[in-house]
């Protein structure tokens, strides 16, 4: 008989434990959705139809699984009935049975509780992994049918029921895990970015200066990419994990020598692959740091491709470079997927050693093993291939995962700003302000070679003020700038604004800023430009830009303008802006001489009139005079307080 009572005993009191907690389990999940319904945290979702449908399906795959379980003693305990089986069987062939049936109640009751009753955003591990473990086992089950069948002589037919049952609940336990981690996978992934990309947005300027970008583009795009896509790999894993315990299970009533034997060759092979993994990983990541190198002349050759086209010695010294560096890339990367490749090999091969050991070493060791022992385990071990790799295919997944983890968190750990908090606080903006450096200092950190500092600086002015920052390239013009309006923190000293010194975060919102590297994005973010039109024509129109952009709520109609053309833009933002001071670095290097005397003549005067401060950063010496007061620069430091003279 294909299930004696003797080894029956043993695997009966295993379900029986296992069923009695996993109804337990279910028992306390309906308690929590019922006290879910009961707070009102969970609402009746009804789904329509489609509910309806799931129902009914549901519905017909649990009459299924009953009847299978009610024809269990008549298809694989010789045609006996229960109440033969609970006199003839020992009592724990009942228990199981009870644990089963308990089991599987409990488990739809709360399946169908967590389905009309959800709860936004619930992520529903407890049924996932349910079916998971259920589509495991299907798994293996569908192999025990095929082998009794092979090995029984009568009528096939009710195994072939059995057959289809597993079949469907393997399916679709499948298609549920799949359809729900599809849904978890891209929720965690949709977390994770809008987390990175909330921290980002709160981080002060040094600090991402510091990190530099293309680090956080990567853990942006490549990491959580990373982490998404193997979710999905290592809960087939699970499943699959659970197929061949299950099937080790079954086995173990066949030849416990035989079990033994295939879980320690699948031990050593699954420490094999770890190791082995290892090396392999330490070559991906030495392949990854080359690939990086890659990806910045990429970069250079797309930044550059004007200066490239044009001079055609730059282009061959450019070339032997950039393939130098794919073809270090290429050593590494062979050198990586040929360890890879081994990886891949030993968990190939798993499942054929242990089959080939078994056959041809097991009955040399162990006396008693008959040829239909053997043919259950290589009929077991054929099947298990699949599961046997998805596993072995796991392992690796699961260290991808823990760098890229590893990774975003450090990122996330690096930019997040201890004041960050700050910078959620909107203060009152004043619209006259009396700014005071008091001692400012500031050096650079990331700098290689040699070390850049700007201060002690003592310095004060203020509103209806017009003040110009001179000096030659490199004295510090900018880096004092980026000081001022809080982009940097100073090391020591303070900006102390109407007498009382400002955190660095909130000095931002004082100003307006045309920096030289200005970014025109394509829409007028944070502006409220309603009921403006009319302003925003006459400026288009005053910076002679109007027949080459439209701006349709807030929207421009284009950003391929000319340099010259986009400060002016730049220009007409910060003044929609209307913060009570304007820093503009070297503006108008890139205008005109009739638009830089506008600029200067007409423009910043009338700034000036409606009570702003302006501070522009400056090498025009022709209108030095029009400034009320003149920062010269050296070396980081203040040389002249300089009273300006008029200019002729
Ligand atoms: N991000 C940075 N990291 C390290 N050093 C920097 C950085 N930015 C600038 N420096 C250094 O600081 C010095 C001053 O630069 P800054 O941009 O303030 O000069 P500047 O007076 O504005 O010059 P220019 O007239 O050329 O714009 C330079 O010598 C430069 O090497």
């Amino acid at each position: 008989a294909p299930l004696d009572p003797a080894s029956a005993n043993g695997v009966s009191w295993l379900v029986a434990a296992v069923g009695g907690l996993f109804a337990l389990l279910s028992v306390v999940m309906i308690f929590a959705t019922l006290v879910g319904v009961v707070r009102k945290t969970r609402q009746f979702t009804g789904n329509g139809w489609q509910g309806l449908q799931g129902f009914l399906f549901s519905l017909v795959l649990v009459g299924a699984l009953g009847s299978g379980l009610y024809f269990v003693p008549d298809v694989f305990m010789d045609g006996a009935s229960w109440s033969e089986v609970s006199r003839d069987y020992p009592p724990s062939t009942m228990y199981a049975l009870y644990a089963i049936v308990a089991g599987i109640a409990a488990f739809y009751l709360q399946f169908l509780l967590g389905m009309y009753f959800a709860r936004p955003k619930e992520r529903r591990i407890f049924t996932i992994s349910t079916f998971s473990v259920l589509s495991g086992m299907s798994y293996a089950f569908v192999m025990f049918i095929v082998n009794m069948a092979l090995a029984s002589d009568g009528s096939k037919l009710a195994l072939g029921a059995y057959f289809i049952l597993g079949l469907a609940f393997y399916v679709f336990g499948q298609k549920l895990v799949r359809a729900q981690l599809t849904r978890l996978t891209n929720n965690m992934l949709f977390a994770k970015r809008t987390e990175l990309i909330g921290k980002l947005l709160k981080t002060p300027y040094y600090k991402l200066e510091d990190v530099g970008s293309e680090k956080v583009y990567t853990s942006l795009n490549n990491d959580t990419e990373t982490i998404s896509g193997a979710i999905g790999m290592i809960v087939i894993g699970i499943t699959s994990s659970v197929t061949i315990i299950t099937s080790f299970v079954y086995l173990a009533i066949s030849s416990l020598w035989g079990l033994g034997m295939s879980f320690a060759m699948v031990l050593v092979a699954a420490v094999l692959l770890i190791v082995a993994n290892k090396s392999a990983n330490a070559k991906f990541n030495a392949a990854r740091d080359t690939q990086n190198i890659f990806f910045k002349y990429i970069n250079d050759l797309l930044g550059g491709f004007k200066e490239l086209y044009l001079n055609k010695a730059r282009r061959n010294d450019f070339q032997e470079d950039i393939v130098d560096s794919c073809e270090q890339y290429r050593t590494k990367r062979i050198d990586a997927e040929l360890v890879g490749a081994n990886v891949y090999f030993v968990g190939e091969l798993v499942a054929f050693v242990v089959l080939g050991g078994l056959v041809f070493m097991l009955p040399a060791l162990v006396s008693g093993v008959t040829n239909a022992t053997l043919s259950d385990y290589v009929l077991v071990f054929l099947f298990l291939k699949g599961p046997l790799d998805n596993v072995m295919n796991m392992i690796p997944r699961i260290s991808q995962v823990k760098v890229s983890w590893k990774r975003i968190n450090d990122i996330s750990e690096q930019i997040k700003a201890v004041e960050s908090e700050k910078m959620d606080i909107v203060q009152e903006i004043p619209s006259d302000v009396q700014l005071e450096l008091k001692d400012l200092q500031f050096s650079y950190k990331n700098a290689e070679n040699e070390k850049f500092s700007v201060g002690p600086i003592n310095y004060a002015f203020g509103t209806g003020e017009i003040i110009f920052i001179t000096g030659g390239n490199g004295s510090g013009k900018s880096t004092l700038a980026k000081l001022i309006t809080g982009l940097y923190k100073p090391d020591q000293g303070q900006v102390i604004v109407n007498g009382e010194a400002m955190d660095t975060e909130h000095l931002g919102q004082l100003f307006s800023t045309v920096f030289t590297d200005y970014f025109l994005f394509d829409k007028m973010y944070g502006i409220e430009h309603q009921g403006k039109e009319d302003v925003i024509d006459e400026y288009l129109h005053l910076l002679g830009v109007e027949d080459k952009l439209k701006i349709t709520d807030g929207v421009f109609s284009t950003t391929k303008l000319s340099t010259g053309q986009k400060k002016r833009i730049a220009l007409l933002i910060s003044y929609l802006e209307d913060r009570p001071v304007y820093l503009f670095d070297e503006w108008a290097a890139d205008q005109d001489p009739e638009f830089r005397q506008y600029f200067y003549e007409e423009l910043l005067p009338e700034m000036k009139a409606q009570g702003k401060c302006v501070i522009a950063i400056t090498h025009d010496d022709r209108y030095f005079g029009l400034a009320d007061k003149v920062i010269k620069m050296e070396q980081g430091q203040v040389v002249e307080d300089a009273e300006p003279v008029l200019a002729v």
